[in-house]
């Protein structure tokens, strides 16, 4: 698979709290993506930019900017490229954005994407809500993405949604998502992104899960995406660095909730992660206080309490 410009993840070392974690964590910020693709009323680009750059100076080293999927479907994301080209950027901060299929990928290049994330499901029924498609039909869609990205060296994360429950289906077995976990890896994304799209999961289910997809996967290749329906977010993601995975997404401010995931709550927050993490003792290079800033500026501009319980005990309320 392509590692491009990626470190490798660090490996888990005692630390002080007597168990394993790795070392450093590297957290993928999808609050202007995930989080704000869901909002109601548009959000104008000019806010997207001004999120994305205040975020660029926390020291968060990967911003999820943007979707290049249909405004017919996510009217939210319709200006990607004025929100890609409009952005400043860092050049210690990748900026890969969603790409569900060709026309998406080459679009996204065109703007000046530099990575791209391609999105599968666990789900059947989910697989088709969201992209329109079934899982065999959107592995395709992904391939011809994947290849066309090699030919430019340009690096592909690849999503599982409804990795521990599905709003359609319920249930969905460990070995559902370890399969398309596999399929995604061996298709040449660098990481897969394990969905946990409705927050449903618990650190039994999480562990249960990760036990079956790093069979077939590397854990150094693996990330975990928690929403936080269910208040489970935080105990699930202590579990998978438990078990070794080094990469957190999160979002600013617990923004979010995915249009085709009824009942789906926000992000897990990552104000809520990073506030864990350093407590624990595990290094993310990302300054809390900035990322405090970022919150306040996109709930002020949305008219929103945060969903951080972070910010709102440091009293960061509107
Ligand atoms: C995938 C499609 C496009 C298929 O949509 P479709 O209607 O089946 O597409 P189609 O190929 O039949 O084409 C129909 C029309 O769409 C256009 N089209 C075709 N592709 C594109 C494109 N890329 N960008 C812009 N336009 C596009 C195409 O040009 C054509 O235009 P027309 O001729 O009618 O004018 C649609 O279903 C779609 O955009 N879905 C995206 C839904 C979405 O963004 N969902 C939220 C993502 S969040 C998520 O999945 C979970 C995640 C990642 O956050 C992790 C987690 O929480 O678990």
């Amino acid at each position: 698979p392509l590692l491009g410009c990626l470190e490798l993840p660090s490996p888990c070392v005692p630390n002080i709290t007597g168990h394993e974690y790795p070392e450093f964590v590297r957290i993928v910020e999808v609050g202007p993506r995930d989080g704000l693709q869901n909002e109601k009323e548009i959000v104008p680009t000019g806010v997207k930019i001004q999120l994305i750059d205040m975020l660029s100076g926390t020291g968060l080293p990967v911003i999820e900017a943007t979707s290049f999927v249909s405004s017919k479907w996510v009217p939210q994301m319709a200006d990607h490229t004025d929100v890609l080209r409009g952005i400043h950027r860092e050049p210690h901060v990748r900026y890969p954005v969603l790409t569900p299929n060709l026309q998406g990928f080459h679009d996204a290049v065109a703007a000046g994407a530099t990575e791209v994330a391609v999105f599968g499901s666990a789900s059947e029924t989910f697989s088709k809500k969201n992209i329109n498609c079934s899982i065999d039909e959107s592995m395709l869609r992904f391939e011809e993405v994947i290849k066309a990205a090699k030919e430019r060296q340009i690096p592909v994360r690849g999503y599982v949604s409804c990795a521990l429950g599905c709003p359609y289906e319920g249930h969905i077995e460990p070995s559902k998502v370890s399969e398309v976990a596999k399929r995604l890896y061996e298709m040449g994304c660098y990481e897969i992104s394990l969905g946990d799209t409705i927050g449903v999961g618990t650190p039994g289910s999480m562990f249960k899960m990760l036990q079956s997809v790093m069979a077939e996967v590397p854990t150094n290749a693996l990330a975990v995406h928690c929403h936080d329906t269910y208040g489970q977010a935080l105990p699930n993601i202590l579990i998978a660095l438990q078990m070794g995975v080094c990469v957190v997404d999160s979002a600013v401010a617990g923004l979010g909730g995915c249009p085709y995931a009824q009942g789906s709550s926000g992000n897990v927050s990552t104000e809520d992660v990073l506030y864990m993490l350093h407590g624990v003792g595990v290094e993310t290079g990302v300054n809390l206080a900035k990322v405090l800033e970022a919150g306040d500026f996109i709930c002020e501009a949305l008219g929103r309490q945060t969903n951080s319980r972070v910010a709102r005990a440091r009293g960061r309320t509107l």
